[in-house]
This record gives structure tokens, sequence and C-alpha cells, in this order.
């Protein structure tokens, strides 16, 4: 919200704070608090590590996806052990829900850390915990995770994480619940990791994969022909007026896969002069194709999911009734079973805010 927001834009974001929401696309090491930093530095601080200047984590102004995955790097510099993955997903969890988020898929990278002895399998641990604890406290959201596959590196990999998710779909009591392939699009050819990918679902996993974040459509179109493909993260250069292609299209209009958009973060990575360029507005308003708002972790990105809704309204005109609808329309697509979406709906009923 510019300084000068009137009493009108003041009451569209408190509707939309109130609006109870859905988070389906956000990188938990993305989701880290100017508050929540600090605490780890401080955690750092206590064993006597040296911290990197965190303060360069936060994007501030318009970014290339390179310096984006320089910041990463402070982050996970920072956050190398158990303890601080255990209080980053604490403290995120937290801060959605007080944002008025009442389901999210968290996702992350399994890291291992050879100086604290973090394992990827004790850093799931850790993530899984945090969600535990604030279940045990009723927080007021239900949080599913998705483990991460890095583009950039080995299909060993992949193979390893997916094996991971395997069994923790099955020991999580229903948390772990998918898959998503995320990293560096500009780095690797995405193609190398199908197999991995048709292993994952033949698992029963969901999948989400960050698609066309550059224009790479040979890439795209075959992940999408070759994978069951269960949303989309980002798709910014899907349709053939932004350099994608016809056949891509087609091929997610004919699936309705839906598009999970963060708006503020491709405007900062993608320095798009003016939202009313973003993807949304040809697939959502002009197409009608489902897609989802999603902030890809508030924090890094300077907003929350309260905030990506005021800037469809503010930037799109959409209606306050809209925007309940895209709310209530996210939850088909949430990676869980029916029960679970019925009695959100049920909520969403109930906590409709006066339209
Ligand atoms: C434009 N946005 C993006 N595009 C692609 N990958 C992204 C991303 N934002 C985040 N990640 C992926 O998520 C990791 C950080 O969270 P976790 O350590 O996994 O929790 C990044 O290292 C990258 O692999
Ligand atoms: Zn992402």
């Amino acid at each position: 919200m510019s300084e000068m927001a009137t009493a009108e834009d003041l009451k569209l974001m408190q509707f939309c704070r109130s609006l109870p929401k859905i988070e389906l696309h956000a990188h938990i090491n993305a989701c880290i608090s100017t508050s929540t930093v600090r605490k780890l530095v401080r955690l750092k601080e206590a064993k006597g590590e040296p911290c990197l200047d965190v303060s360069k984590y936060f994007v501030t102004e318009h970014i290339t996806l390179d310096e984006l995955f320089q910041k990463f790097k402070i982050i996970h510099a920072l956050n190398t052990s158990v303890e601080s993955m255990f209080l980053t997903t604490y403290e995120t969890i937290r801060e959605m829900a007080a944002d008025g988020v009442r389901y999210a898929e968290l996702r992350s990278t399994p890291r291992a850390d050879a100086a604290t002895g973090m394992t990827k399998r004790s850093y799931v641990d850790a993530v899984l915990a945090a969600v535990r604890k604030c279940e045990q406290e009723n927080v007021d959201i239900v949080v599913k995770l998705l483990l991460s596959i890095d583009r950039r590196g080995s299909v060993a990999d992949a193979a390893d994480t997916v094996r991971l998710a395997t069994q923790y779909a099955a020991s999580s009591g229903g948390v772990v619940v998918g898959v998503d392939l995320s990293g560096d699009p500009a780095v690797n050819d995405a193609r190398v990791f199908i197999p991995v990918l048709r292993e994952a679902s033949a698992a029963g996993l969901k999948l989400s994969l960050h698609l066309a974040e550059v224009v790479n459509n040979e890439e795209t179109l075959e992940l999408l022909r070759c994978v069951r493909v269960d949303r989309i993260g980002h798709g910014v250069f899907l349709h053939p007026e932004v350099g994608g292609s016809q056949a891509i299209v087609d091929c997610v209009r004919s699936n309705r896969t839906p598009i999970e958009c963060c708006l503020s973060s491709n405007e900062k990575c993608y320095s798009l002069p003016h939202l009313q360029d973003h993807h949304f507005v040809y697939w959502h308003i002009e197409n009608k194709h489902p897609c989802i708002p999603c902030t890809d972790g508030g924090a890094i990105f300077e907003t929350s999911l309260s905030r990506e809704y005021y800037l469809l309204a503010e930037h799109y005109g959409l209606t306050r009734r809209q925007l309940y609808d895209i709310s209530l329309r996210s939850i088909d697509h949430a990676f869980t079973d029916e029960t679970t979406r019925d009695a959100l709906r049920r909520r969403w009923q109930l906590e409709a805010p006066s339209l």
C-alpha cells in the first residue's frame, strides 16, 4: 500500500486480512520474517558461528533471478541446523495463521550440513516437528508439506528426495503430500527429471512444478506431456504472447492444470513494468483458467497473502465477492483429501467476511 493509502484502501486491506485464505506456494526459506531472521542470528551467535550480512536477504527492489538465488545462499548459510529449521517453520506457520491463512502447503528442499550434523532426514523431521507443535498449540491452520527437488542437483539427488517424500507420506500422518520441482530455471534441463517425477506420481505423490519461469518451450511442453503435473508454479511464459506457445496453452487448458500465481514475486524478479502485464490477466481474467494467488514465500518479497489479494483488487478491479470466490476455489486445488477440502469449504462459508 502506498503512503497515501485512503480510508477505502485500508478497508480493503482489512477485508483481505479477514478473508480466509489458502497458500499453496511458499518456500520455507523464502518465508523468514525480519523477526525470525533476528532470532536465527542470535541462535548462530550463541554458538559462536559467523553470520553473513542478513540485511541483504530481503528483496526490496527489482532484481534478476540470478540475484534472487544469491539471496537464498545468505539464508541457507544462516539456517544450517535442525534447531533453526524448526524455529523457521514454527514462526512461518504462526505468521501465516495470523494473516488469515487457514490452509498452507509449505515446500522446502531437504539439506544436509556436515558442520551441524543435520541430515536431509533430520531436516524434514525438524519441519514436521514444528508443524506438530503448531497443531498442539491449536494454531488455526492446516499445514501440509511438499519436498522440493532442486533442478541444480543431480537426478540421483532428485530420486533421493522422491524416496524421502514417499516414506514420509506414509509416516507423517498425512502431512507430506507431494513433491515440488524448483531451483534456478536457467540451470540444467529439467527433462532429465521426467522418470523420477513419474515415479513420484506413481507412488501417489502430488506434483507442483515450477514451469516457464523463463522462456523454455521445449522443456515446458515435454514436462507437461510426460508427467502428471498437478499444479504449475509461476508459468510466467506459457502463452504465445510472451514467448510461450499455443501447444503449451492447449496442453494446460485441456488438463485445466491450475497455476500458482505469485504477483509480487514475479513483479520483483521479472521486472514487470506493470502488474497489468502479469499472466494472471491472460489466464484467469481473460480465459477463466484456475489460478491460485500465492506468495512464493511472503517475507523475502516483503508481502503477505493478504497483500497479494489486495493487489488483485487494486490492479485488476476485482470485487470482494470475486476475491472470496478465488480464495474458495483455491481449496479445489489443495493436495489433500476430500474430507479436509469439505471441512475447509464449510469454514469458508461460516467465515465469509461481509462482502
Ligand atoms: C522465482 N522464484 C523461485 N524459482 C525457483 N525456485 C525457487 C524460487 N524461490 C525459491 N526457490 C527454491 O526454493 C529454495 C529456497 O527455499 P527452501 O530452502 O527450499 O526452503 C531456493 O534455493 C530455490 O531452490
Ligand atoms: Zn517458487
